[in-house]
């Protein structure tokens, strides 16, 4: 009989009251479990100490368990009761017999006042660990808050020590990412300035004992009573990261990321309305922040860039070859688009592009007057659809710089598009070695170039900071001695140090790649403005300079840039020799003729004289006309036609004065060119009009 109580004990826990129960089935399992066993027990005559032991045993193996997992003296105890109250009746009721009305009305009872113990328990246990976690975090907070309550005290102490002012700090904000924190302090009564803080940052920094690299920076808190200072702990300018991998979409509204703050932020340039100027003296990492700029260009929807580069297009380069090389190919074996949207590497080229920048600034103010009066503004609304133009001009500073008659008219024209195309979408990026004084004393670059960055790379010489950052004091040179370090300022974010991410040659091959087909296409009353010139910026005679320019060794980009400009790009520099940029630029322009059906075909001589091709058409006969100047302005017109697209009696109309094209020839022309998939017919009959691939409806 023990045997069996013992068996019942060891097999299921028919008195334990605790295991795994909230308050009723506690309860229920309690007295069901009491009930059994007495009425077993009864009727086996088992005697009625066994239960009294097994209570008591349960009691105390109750406690222990309990103890172990930290329960509250109160929940100890009334387990502890309810195991010893169940065993009681046990006994009691195994020697009067379990099945009386006063057994069983005692053990409901019983269950009734288990649960309500239990449920009471319980309770108090929630309660219990609710405040044990709020406890824990209380202290954690006022550990917390006795760091910041020093830190407080020590800059009270220091900026009353070193600018004699007693600041009431406010709050203390440390940074997520560890490398310093930002304090709010309230000035004093009296006029006390932030700038006045601001003023003695290096002092504030030196006091700090801030390792180099680490500053103290004052800036204007939420009123002109309040001053916030950051103060850098961990000097992130000294390390190099290279830039993020993640090529996401970008767009000028969102900003473009430019490089990180010494608290490791991204910083971005805001670039709808504002120009900015870079300045990076040699060696200081220019070219890769160039590089870095138009990357972030590159991944914007509602951006295309044109870059002027006259040293040798070394900016541009890279952001073109691989692309119509046919060196990165897309899914499927697609060619990819080049990163940039035109690049100009000789003065003419350049000219041509600033004019064609000023004739798309002048044609969309007077065609989208509606859509500014819809939109109620004076700003042209930028879009995927309707696209900032970005002009990268390298070493810009030195063209508005230069005495030369031929540049000035360069210089002339960067700043008729700098004046006249802010609200119609079209911005400047001007880089310059130095921070000269003819560049910074123009009204118009100091008025519109208020994004500014100036490489220092440990350079001092010729880095006048307060001239690059007026009003901001306490910027030294030697704060950021690495490359690709130095200070930027904006009109969001005030001018302090800053680093630009490391971007690698290969990277910019992915970025080519993944951005392909997110760059936007020239609107078509742009495109209409932009003509030819901008239609066959890709053609073979165009890019030849390219081809000129091709990589050269061992000049280093001091002896390139000379006095600051070398104008090697505007002299002729024919080549013979066969090389591999010749190969590559026979393969660019395959690519071309691929993509525009404009390269002439070796095979067949260039041709002046339209062929009758409208009866009939044969391709290789076409090949000759790729040559030939009218059947090239029709290319360039239906190009310019944009989405809206043109017929043959239009083209020829254009063409009749100065080619004495016929609308047949033009007709033979536009059928092989539906035909090889350049063009595209849409409409029939008198309606029919035709559309080149790139603006035809599907792409
Ligand atoms: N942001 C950066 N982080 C780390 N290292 C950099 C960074 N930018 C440039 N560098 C280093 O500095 C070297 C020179 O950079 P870059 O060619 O961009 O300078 P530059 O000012 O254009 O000089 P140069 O006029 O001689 O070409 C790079 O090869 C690289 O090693």
């Amino acid at each position: 009989m023990a045997t069996t109580a013992t068996k019942q004990q060891l097999s299921g826990p028919v008195l334990d009251w605790a295991a795994g129960h909230g308050p009723v089935t506690g309860a229920l399992s309690a007295t069901t479990g009491a009930f059994a066993v007495a009425t077993t027990g009864a009727a086996t005559g088992m005697p009625p100490g066994w239960a009294l032991a097994v209570g008591a045993a349960g009691a105390l193996g109750h406690t222990i368990a309990g103890l172990r997992i930290r329960n509250s003296g109160r929940t100890l105890a009334t387990r502890a009761a309810s195991w010893l109250v169940g065993a009681g009746w046990t006994t009691w009721a195994m020697t009067h017999g379990p099945l009386t009305w006063a057994a069983l009305g005692s053990l409901a009872t019983i269950g009734v006042g288990i649960g309500a113990a239990t449920r009471s328990t319980n309770l108090y246990e929630e309660a219990r660990e609710e405040e044990t976690i709020a406890a824990e975090q209380r202290q954690i907070a006022a550990e917390l808050s006795a760091e910041r309550r020093a830190i407080a005290a020590e800059w009270i102490d220091r900026i009353q020590r070193v600018c004699s002012i007693t600041v009431r700090v406010v709050g203390v904000e440390q940074w997520e990412t560890g490398t310093g924190y930002s304090i709010d302090a309230e000035l004093p009564p009296g006029g006390a300035t932030w700038s006045k803080i601001a003023a003695e940052s290096a002092r504030l920094s030196a006091d700090a004992r801030l390792p180099h690299g680490c500053t103290a920076t004052a800036s204007p808190g939420i009123h002109q009573g309040r001053v916030i200072i950051d103060v850098t702990t961990v000097n992130v300018l000294e390390q190099e990261r290279t830039y993020p991998a993640e090529y996401g979409p970008l767009s000028v509204h969102t900003g473009i990321p430019w490089g990180y703050r010494t608290n490791a932020e991204e910083i971005r340039a805001y670039l709808r309305e504002q120009c900015a100027l870079v300045v990076g003296p040699t060696g200081s990492g220019k070219t890769n922040l160039v590089h870095l700029i138009l990357a972030g260009f590159a991944r914007a929807e509602d951006m295309l860039t044109w870059v002027i580069d006259l040293n040798a297009g070394s900016a541009g380069l890279p952001w073109v070859l691989p692309a119509l090389g046919g060196e990165i190919k897309a899914e499927g074996g697609k060619p990819v688009r080049p990163g940039v949207d035109w690049l100009a590497g000789t003065f003419d080229e350049a000219m041509t592009m600033l004019d064609t920048a000023v004739r798309v600034a002048k044609q969309r103010k007077m065609a989208y007057q509606d859509l500014l009066a819809r939109h109620n503004t004076d700003l042209l609304p930028i879009s995927a659809k309707i696209p900032q133009i970005m002009l990268v001009i390298d070493e810009g500073a030195e063209i508005l710089a230069s005495p030369d008659r031929q540049v000035r008219k360069l210089a002339e024209k960067i700043l008729e598009v700098i004046r006249i195309a802010r609200a119609m979408g079209i911005r400047t990026v001007l880089t310059a070695l130095g921070a000269t004084g003819s560049v910074l004393g123009n009204l118009m670059i100091r008025r519109e170039a208020k994004v500014r960055v100036a490489l220092t790379g440990g350079e001092t010489e010729g880095m006048d900071l307060s001239k690059m950052f007026p009003g901001s004091r306490g910027l030294r040179v030697d704060q950021a001695p690495y490359k690709g370090a130095g200070f930027m300022g904006t009109p969001e974010s005030p001018a302090a140090l800053f680093k630009a991410w490391r971007i690698l040659p290969n990277q910019i091959r992915e970025i080519i790649a993944a951005t392909s087909d997110r760059h936007p296409v020239l609107d078509d009353i742009s495109a209409k403005a932009a003509g030819p010139a901008y239609a066959r910026r890709w053609d073979a005679d165009r890019i030849a300079w390219m081809h000129d320019q091709a990589p050269e060794t061992g000049t280093t980009a001091a002896e390139r840039a000379g006095t600051g400009l070398n104008l090697s790009a505007l002299q002729d520099q024919p080549t013979t020799q066969v090389s591999p940029e010749d190969e590559m630029l026979r393969m660019f322009r395959e690519q071309i003729d691929a993509q525009f059906a404009t390269a002439p075909d070796p095979r067949t001589p260039a041709d002046d004289t339209p062929s009758p091709a409208a009866g009939g058409l044969n391709l290789s006969a076409l090949r000759g006309e790729q040559d030939n100047p009218a059947h090239r302005a029709a290319l360039a017109l239906l190009l310019a036609a944009g989405r809206e697209g043109t017929g043959a009696s239009a083209i020829a109309r254009a063409l009749a004065e100065e080619h004495g094209t016929t609308r047949q020839t033009v007709v033979g022309w536009l059928k092989a060119w539906v035909k090889d998939g350049t063009a595209v017919r849409i409409g029939e009959g008198t309606k029919a009009r035709y559309v080149h691939r790139q603006h035809a409806p599907e792409s």
